[in-house]
């Protein structure tokens, strides 16, 4: 029983081994099976969602924050630059590779560096890429190089490239190149000497900017801007280099054709940066020309950083919005109640995001209560928030200074304007005035000048003439008579822009104007503008609030500037501190501008001004030349001046900022302008680094005579005149 019980007992353990091991063998399978079975769900997983990724990524690009960049291609890291080299080295001047005296991109170019206030000098770039000089007594001549076509920079011959490359790399000078495809051009290809590809000829869309960009200076990262580039030839870079980093990208869009490795809907670089890391030159390389306004606003970036901030325009930006007219709007188009409700919400909504935005309002009280009764209402709600805005005179009835000759009818229109201004409670102080159609302003209207300090104490004006209308970009400022005149820029709004859906070419030109166009450039490129917009402007469609508060959320979102008003008389002594060489002005012909003859007085003529000057120098006979002269009968002289005898001595001294109508005054009015010939002798033109620009600026056909001697001849001219003038008298 035993043996059987050890027996039965040595085969049950045998049995439970066996059993054992089945239910481990069981146990195994079943693990193996589990692990293969998650192993394929979790790669299934992966594979899935790696696919969807992908697939999303045009999807959610959409809602993409280009602070957000995983959805995008690149690994992008804050990627230190070579260090620019002391760029103190070079001169401030940009050397300007363009392709023709006239190519639209190089005259962009140039209309940003010109409104930047940069020097530059343009060369039509060669074939062969001969470069001009480009260090002076060891002195680098440029701090920053220019190619509006990049390809000329790739290709230009080994000589050249080395010696630009050279010079690059001793003064630390970087390059900017343009890359447009044309019709011809291959669809793809490697850069010459870059370690990436090019692909072109190509529609782009929704872009983005790359926030760790170093470029970034002006320029914010914002969100994903949505919808199509301008242009269907736009090159994309694909780029898989550390030394390289994207500052713009965008979708590929079309050609639908698009062969591997560049695939519709992903992200490509539009602007890459060169750091420098691989031969010491920093570049940043543009897959298009500047019709896109953020590659505008990168190229004045990349214009600063390239030129270690020494080409930087400052983030201060004062604007100061005019409104003028207040009162002056025919019936039905003027502001009623509701409208000045809407203008002082809006003013405060501004002051949001323009530090201290205050209207300026304009006003000639003749016109006060002359709407329909509710735009009266409107009159007198203006009048009533008084304290909220800012106020200055235009003459009484609205009337064009010009047109009145003596200063006493001018006097008299401003004093009925104050007397109203004072019953009204407007201010009085504000030492601001503006001239209905620049009147006055420019040309001046030394009458006006005089006018306005007498009844208002004016200091300040500002105008859209001088020197010119356009180019805006080249208006300027200057100082007569204390009186500041401060350029004054456009905005889009007149008279007759009242309505968004009538707006001249549709409202998509306004909007386009706000959104990185002609306004929005405005604001980037001039740290003080003034803006000039009317009364109808702010009733009917109010398209000034509209314009005013579109332009301030799209300048706080696409740029880092500090937008701020200032009042008028703070606005123009900042104006001249950051620009104290406009002071001076230079005065032109005022019949040689349609706009200025149209506001130059019908009682002063631009015939008295002299056809010819004898400039000197001292004495080499130029009185006897003179008295010559005059002997011919049709060649008429100055009257004498009581200091100076018969010169008058205008352009060289002081005497030019009594302004032309003190010089016209000089020369008779001629009674046959084309026989007779004027002119005028001073013999210290000669020798005065003045006359030359303001001679050529106000007479500029004039002809120039001059006599030249032997020096030591004049010297002992002098020496005798000295003795004369230094002999004690008997
Ligand atoms: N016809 C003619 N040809 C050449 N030189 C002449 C002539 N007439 C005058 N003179 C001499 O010119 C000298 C005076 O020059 P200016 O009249 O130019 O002097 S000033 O600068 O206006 O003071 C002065 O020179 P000096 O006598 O040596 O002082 C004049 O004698």
């Amino acid at each position: 029983m035993v043996l059987l019980l050890e027996q039965s007992e040595g085969s049950i353990c045998n049995m439970s081994f066996i059993m054992k091991l089945h239910r481990h063998f069981q146990r195994t399978v079943i693990l193996l099976a589990t692990f293969c079975m998650v192993s394929i769900i979790i790669s299934a997983y992966y594979l899935y969602n790696g696919y969807k990724q992908e697939n999303e990524l045009s999807e959610m690009a959409l809602e993409v924050d280009c602070g957000d960049l995983q959805h995008l291609p690149y690994r992008l890291m804050e990627v230190k630059p070579a260090k620019l080299s002391d760029a103190s080295r070079t001169d401030t001047t940009v050397l300007v590779f363009v392709e023709s005296q006239y190519s639209s991109l190089g005259q962009d170019i140039i209309m940003i560096l010109e409104s930047s206030r940069f020097q530059y000098h343009i060369e039509i770039a060669p074939g062969k890429g001969d470069l001009p000089a480009l260090t002076e007594k060891s002195r680098g001549k440029y701090i920053l190089i220019v190619y509006e076509n990049i390809l000329k920079y790739i290709n230009m011959d080994a000589w050249n490239r080395s010696l630009l490359d050279k010079y690059c790399v001793e003064y630390g000078v970087g390059v900017i190149g343009f890359h447009r495809t044309s019709e011809k051009s291959l669809q793809s290809f490697q850069l010459k000497g870059f370690p990436f590809s090019v692909y072109g000829n190509l529609a782009v869309k929704d872009c983005c900017i790359n926030p760790h960009s170093p470029l970034l200076h002006m320029t914010k990262s914002s969100k994903l801007e949505k919808g199509s580039l301008p242009g269907t030839d736009w090159t994309v870079f694909q780029i898989n280099h550390s030394a390289y980093q994207p500052v713009i990208f965008a979708k590929v869009k079309t050609p639908e054709n698009l062969s591997p490795p560049i695939s519709k809907g992903a992200f490509y670089a539009t602007v890459i940066h060169d750091l420098g890391l691989h031969d010491g030159i920093q570049r940043v390389l543009f897959g298009n020309n500047l019709n896109f306004w953020l590659h505008k606003l990168i190229f004045i970036d990349a214009v600063s950083f390239l030129s270690g901030k020494r080409l930087t325009l400052s983030l201060d930006r004062y604007i100061l919005v005019d409104i003028d007219d207040i009162f002056v709007g025919k019936e039905g188009t003027r502001m009623n109640t509701n409208d000045v409700k809407a203008l002082l919400d809006t003013q405060n909504l501004l002051r949001a995001q323009i530090t201290n935005f205050t209207f300026n309002l304009g006003f000639s009280g003749k016109f006060y209560h002359t709407g329909t009764e509710e735009e009266d209402e409107g009159d007198d709600r203006l009048l009533g928030s008084v304290e909220e805005f800012w106020w200055f005179p235009h003459m009484w009835s609205h009337m064009q200074p010009h047109l009145f000759h003596n200063e006493s009818s001018l006097v008299e229109q401003m004093i009925l304007n104050k007397k109203f201004a004072l019953e009204h409670g407007i201010p009085t102080d504000m030492g601001y005035a503006v001239a209905p159609h620049h009147s006055g302003v420019y040309p001046v209207h030394v009458q006006l000048y005089e006018a306005w300090k007498k009844v208002w104490n004016i200091r300040i004006t500002s105008t859209e003439e001088y020197p010119h209308l356009k180019p805006a970009r080249y208006r300027r400022g200057f100082i007569h008579k204390n009186i500041m005149v401060l350029p004054r820029q456009t905005c889009g709004l007149f008279t007759h822009t009242i309505f968004y859906k009538e707006y001249p070419g549709g409202p998509k030109e306004l909007d386009k104007s706000i959104q990185g166009g002609e306004l929005f450039f405005t604001v980037v490129l001039n740290p003080i503008s003034i803006f000039m917009t009317h009364l109808s402007n702010y009733g009917n469609d109010r398209l000034g609030l509209y314009t005013f508060v579109n332009l301030a959320n799209f300048v706080q979102s696409w740029t880092n500037l500090r937008l701020q008003t200032l009042p008028p008389v703070q606005l123009a002594h900042k104006y001249f501190e950051l620009f104290p060489d406009q002071k001076d002005p230079l005065w032109q012909n005022p019949c040689d501008d349609k706009r200025h003859r149209d506001i130059w007085s019908k009682e002063k003529t631009c015939d008295r001004l002299p056809k010819f000057l004898v400039i000197g120098p001292q004495k080499t006979g130029t009185t006897a030349l003179y008295l010559f002269l005059v002997m011919h009968p049709s060649i008429l002289s100055n009257s004498p001046s009581p200091k100076t005898f018969e010169e008058v001595q205008f352009f060289n001294r002081n005497n030019y900022h009594r302004g032309i109508d003190w010089y016209m005054d000089f020369f008779p009015v001629p009674s046959n302008v084309t026989t007779d010939f004027l002119f005028e002798k001073s013999a210290n033109y000669f020798h005065s680094e003045e006359a030359p620009k303001r001679a050529a600026s106000l007479v500029p056909k004039a002809k120039i005579i001059t006599i030249l001697i032997d020096p030591s001849d004049r010297a002992y001219s002098w020496y005798q005149v000295r003795n004369i003038l230094t002999k004690p008298s008997k």
